[in-house]
């Protein structure tokens, strides 16, 4: 898996043990899941409003946002991003087709 998601989990779960005022990160934990669920909701309408004006850099910002406030979930969940990159390597080896067949959708 890629180092620097890596690194930013085991970061992540480092700040469970901080306190709210020493951490940006902290703070989200002590706010709890809702609020950690808006953050990701406003970081995803700022991404699409990027992409819509063709902001190459705001893309590129705004989805870094998003992503990171998705670790967050993540890591307050009790996952990490390894799950996830495992279920996107899954899904790697099949066809669109074959991947939907087994939703059974
Ligand atoms: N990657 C990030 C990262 N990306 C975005 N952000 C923060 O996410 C917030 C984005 O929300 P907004 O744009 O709405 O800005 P805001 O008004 O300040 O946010 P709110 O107060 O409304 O929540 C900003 O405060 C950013 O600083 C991040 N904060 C931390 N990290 C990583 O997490 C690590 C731990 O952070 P701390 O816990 O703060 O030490 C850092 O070393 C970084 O590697």
């Amino acid at each position: 898996m890629n180092d620097v998601l890596q690194q930013l989990a085991e970061v992540l779960e480092q700040r469970k043990q901080q306190s709210a005022d020493q951490s940006y990160v902290a703070s989200l934990y002590a706010k709890g899941l809702d609020h950690i669920l808006k953050k990701i909701g406003e970081e995803a309408t700022e991404t699409v409003i990027a992409a819509k004006d063709g902001d190459k850099d705001k893309i590129i910002y705004e989805t870094a946002d998003l992503w990171f406030h998705c670790m967050v979930m993540l890591a307050d969940q009790g996952l990490g991003p390894e799950q996830v990159i495992n279920e996107l390597q899954r899904r790697f080896g099949l066809s669109g087709l074959e991947e939907k067949a087994q939703r059974g959708s």
